[in-house]
């Protein structure tokens, strides 16, 4: 079963003369422990798509099934739940709470669906640990570099039991050095089963995921099986 299905979707945003069609038909497939990378130009959809695949928009026409559950056929809570269980996000700002620390923004997503505080924050170490940060885990976002508030937000996106995760330009703040690091971690989820589908200007970035799809005002116009590839970044040389 697929981790992310989406077939036929398309979005139009506003209407009539400054009617937006931002996706036109896109057909995505993305399966359990697979890495997808999005490129394209300028306004050509790359945010709506991801937007739309994890369910906070929804789609003008078309499906979209997340581990095989359609969302059309979900209610309002019941999408929301599984925004929360299910999928991990990782927007370009980031998106942390400047009033909780490092530990409790990883933690609030499993503390929202239930998970006793404590729990919630062994877990959130854990995730901080595998990232590198866990020093930081008591600083407020403020007073973190912008590369430990990326492994801050990516921690926040894997933490607990995701199926699912969605990066837009993941890397876009963070120079080459710290852009590869993200990659690797999300590979290193990937590997776990994850899927992922990440948003990315850079074509160095995208040559590591298992297939590169291009869009161009909102149609897929192309797919890549990239070389190297992911097994070139996970080699163990290249994680020591
Ligand atoms: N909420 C909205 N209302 C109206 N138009 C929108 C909205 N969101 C996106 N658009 C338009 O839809 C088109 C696709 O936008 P989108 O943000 O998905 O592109 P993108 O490829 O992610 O661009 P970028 O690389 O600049 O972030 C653009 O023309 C954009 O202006």
């Amino acid at each position: 079963m697929n981790a992310l299905e989406m077939r036929q979707v398309t979005k139009v945003h506003g209407a009539g003369a400054g009617e937006v069609r931002a996706l036109r038909g896109v057909d995505l497939s993305v399966q359990p422990g697979q890495m997808v990378a999005v490129m394209g130009p300028s306004g050509s959809g790359k945010s709506t798509l991801l937007t739309i695949a994890g369910g906070l928009e929804e789609p003008t026409s078309g499906t979209v099934h997340i581990g095989g559950v359609a969302l059309s056929g979900l209610s309002r809570n019941q999408r929301a739940r599984l925004r929360r269980r299910g999928i991990g996000y990782v927007f370009q700002d980031f998106n942390l709470l400047p009033g909780l620390t490092a530990v409790e923004n990883v933690a609030l997503p499993l503390e929202l669906d239930g998970v006793p505080a404590r729990r919630a924050r062994e877990a959130a170490m854990t995730a901080l640990a595998e990232l590198d940060v866990a020093d930081r885990a008591r600083a407020f976002p403020d007073d973190l570099s912008g590369g430990q508030r990326q492994r801050v937000a990516i921690a926040r996106a894997v933490v607990g039991p995701r199926d699912l995760l969605l990066a837009d330009e993941p890397s876009g703040a963070l120079d080459s050095a710290n852009g590869e690091a993200v990659m690797r971690l999300l590979l290193a989820a990937c590997k776990r089963g994850v899927a992922a589908v990440v948003v990315t200007h850079d074509a160095q970035l995208a040559s590591w995921a298992h297939r590169v799809v291009f869009l161009r005002d909102g149609r897929i116009v192309d797919q890549t099986r990239p070389t190297p590839g992911p097994d070139s970044l996970l080699t163990p040389e290249a994680t020591r």
